[in-house]
């Protein structure tokens, strides 16, 4: 008990905001006063569908669910169907509605109807369409735009959504759909100034690999769907327990 409370004393004095931004910046993070690094890795699991896949979520300790409003996704969720499944997110766990280039009456639909924490845009979706809803959103983007930042296209996006309050960066190209499984060339994750907003990692990432993701690319936070899954929509608890065990050790 005194050696764990001295040790969160200790952890407490030692992260000043400067120690936090210095080491931003060693990892190559354009930094300003609306963005400090976490001293963890947050944790998004994505195409919720299950009451029991929500519970051992929140029991392994996620930070965000995603629910999918995408009629072409295996793991689509009408918006009555999904009550129950936002009734049962708790206290300090965000939900997010994904959308992928929706009509502008379903997104409304489920606002009015699920009032969720965050929106999720993943497809070609411009800054004003995202805005007209007046709830806080984050932006997928497909990484085929790293590839060759100096076209400007890049650029031009981060600039039209430059109120999202996060980018996630997935293998789909933009406007395909998502939740594949697959990853992307880890060599296209941002390193240099392209934005003072948080980038989110996703596509393909499990148990096995994101060690190793987290400590290259240093994310704000991630984001899987797959890698917790036996099928489309259907998680695992055990997968869940192992994913989130990597992604903060306990102990
Ligand atoms: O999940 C879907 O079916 C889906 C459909 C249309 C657009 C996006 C979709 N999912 C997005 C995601 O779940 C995330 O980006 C995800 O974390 C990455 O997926 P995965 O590679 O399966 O981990």
């Amino acid at each position: 008990m005194a050696t764990s409370m001295a040790s969160s004393m200790l952890t407490a004095q030692s992260v000043t905001p400067s120690s936090i931004q210095s080491s931003t910046k060693a990892a190559g993070f354009a930094v300003d006063a609306s963005f400090v690094r976490p001293l963890r890795t947050r944790v998004k699991i994505c195409g919720m569908t299950r009451i029991e896949d929500v519970d051992a979520a929140v029991h392994y300790g996620v930070d965000a669910l995603g629910f999918v409003f995408v009629p072409a996704s295996k793991r689509n969720l009408a918006p009555e169907a999904a009550q129950a499944l936002f009734d049962r997110v708790p206290p300090f766990v965000q939900s997010v509605a994904l959308f992928l280039d929706a009509d502008e009456s379903l997104v409304e639909t489920v606002i009015s109807k699920l009032s969720p924490d965050l929106l999720q845009f993943h497809g070609r979706e411009t800054g004003a369409y995202c805005r007209q809803f007046g709830r806080p959103y984050i932006k997928a983007l497909g990484t085929d735009l790293f590839v060759d930042p100096s076209s400007g296209l890049l650029s031009d996006l981060l600039a039209d959504h430059a109120t999202a309050r996060g980018f996630l960066l997935d293998s789909h190209a933009t406007g395909a759909l998502g939740g594949t499984g697959s990853r992307f060339d880890w060599q296209h994750w941002p390193q240099g100034h392209y934005s003072s907003v948080p980038f989110i990692l996703a596509g393909g990432l499990d148990a096995t690999n994101v060690s190793e993701a987290i400590q290259r690319l240093q994310p704000y936070a991630i984001d899987v769907s797959s890698g917790v899954e036996t099928a489309p929509g259907v998680k695992s608890a055990l997968k869940i327990q192992e994913f989130m065990n990597k992604v903060n050790p306990i102990g």
